[in-house]
């Protein structure tokens, strides 16, 4: 069994860090930078960090947390964030790329259902953020069309009824504007919340209906997308990656790790990469129950611009991938900071996974129409008013 190294963060009262990656990973200093730090707080236990490491906003995004206090900033606001696979009845040879491409424009559109009825049979208010609830939302948020590539467990892959050829969808989301009115409470508390305080309660009790909303959310979305596509779909696994639960030891923080005391995890690579299913071990506590979520970002947004996209040329080639699949992403920006050379590979993530025994892979699976954002008329006349004013400013200047 390969041994993940174990580090103590230089302050006396630091926590252990054991980094499940090694010399060969591609891992920022400054995300290091954020575990030593996150190890010093008060209350931390232990961390286990994972190859897809790296630095985010308001701490290192790629890791799991045990703490006897509650830390909110950890998690941030899109709370619940987490991916889901579902496979779709539609067979492989009824398939047929730009129709289907075309079809999923439809997930831009409002969604027609009954948000009050959903909710409620999720066990939640019919008043928690109704707008919302199926829609993608920005960012590396997407709804993926994928395609089992290759089987490299037989027979988990016969367990979970899924076999080579197979159409998937797989939906990356969150809790959306509840995640963030959520956040808000307690963005403020730094140095984090005492569990059976009244503030850590009640941010908990939002948390977990956060949790639930996020899953119901990323359910719509495929039904969405099934619907588009006019075939059925069954849940395969649905994970998150940005939670807090209980533990017996204190609360386990994951923020960018996936929930991993479970059959089946997905690790998502990028529109232009593999993404992978594994079935994580049983054996590793230091773990924290959890694995890697993706690949992990190699460069932050900022720095895309001028790496990728930079003509009309290149941006019309990030709108296809080198696997003969296709892209809607008609958000230049969007387009440009979530360009597949923005992200590790995922193949090294799971070879390091693989390494240190966390996990061992079931299947990889092939993108085939990554829908991320498309133009509708209402966005194209928004965006039209938007650079009017801005003319207007600057010419009134
Ligand atoms: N299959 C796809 N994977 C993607 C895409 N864009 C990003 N990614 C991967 O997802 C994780 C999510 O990271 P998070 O921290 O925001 O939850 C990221 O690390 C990438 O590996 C995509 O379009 N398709
Ligand atoms: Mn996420």
């Amino acid at each position: 069994m390969g041994t993940s190294q174990k580090e103590v963060a230089p302050n006396r009262c630091a926590s252990p860090i054991y980094k499940f990656y090694s010399s060969t990973s591609w891992i920022e200093g400054s995300a290091e930078d954020q575990l030593k730090h996150v190890a010093g707080m008060d209350g931390v236990l232990s961390i286990a960090a994972f190859p897809d490491l790296h630095p985010g906003k308001y701490g290192p995004v790629g890791c799991a947390l045990l703490s006897t206090r509650i830390y909110p900033q950890l998690i941030g606001n899109d709370i619940g964030c987490g991916m889901s696979l579902f496979a779709l009845d539609l067979p492989g040879h009824k398939f047929r790329l730009n129709k289907s491409a075309q079809k999923l424009r439809a997930l831009e559109e409002p969604w027609g259902g009954d948000p009050a009825a959903r909710l409620v049979a999720a066990g939640l208010s019919p008043e928690l953020a109704p707008e919302s609830l199926g829609t993608i939302g920005g960012g590396n948020h997407f709804c993926e069309l994928q395609t089992v590539e290759t089987i490299f467990d037989g027979d988990a892959m016969k367990a979970a009824d899924l076999e080579k050829g197979q159409l998937l969808l797989f939906v990356h989301s969150g809790s959306r504007s509840l995640g963030t009115s959520t956040f808000a409470t307690v963005q403020d508390q730094l140095e984090g919340l005492a569990s059976l305080s009244d503030a850590a309660q009640s941010y908990l009790a939002l948390h977990d209906k956060a949790i639930v909303w996020a899953s119901l959310n990323r359910a719509i979305i495929a039904e969405r997308a099934a619907n588009a596509l006019r075939c059925d779909l069954r849940l395969v696994c649905d994970i998150p990656h940005n939670l807090i639960e209980k533990h017996e030891d204190g609360w386990l923080h994951r923020k960018g790790a996936a929930k991993a005391d479970c059959p089946l995890v997905p690790l998502a690579g990028s529109r232009d990469a593999l993404s992978f299913l594994l079935k994580p071990a049983v054996n590793r506590p230091e773990a924290l129950l959890s694995l890697a979520h993706g690949a992990g970002r190699k460069y932050d947004r900022a720095s895309m611009n001028g790496r990728a996209g930079t003509n009309r040329q290149e941006r019309d080639n990030l709108t296809r991938t080198s696997f003969g699949g296709l892209v809607i992403c008609e958000d230049r920006q969007l387009l440009i900071e979530e360009a597949p050379q923005a992200y590790k590979d995922p193949a090294h993530v799971v070879q390091q996974l693989e390494a240190l025994s966390l996990a061992t892979r079931v299947a990889a699976l092939k993108p085939l129409v990554t829908f991320k954002k498309a133009m509708t008329e209402d966005l194209r006349a928004e965006r039209q008013e938007k650079k009017k004013r801005l003319q207007d400013r600057r010419a009134a200047r």
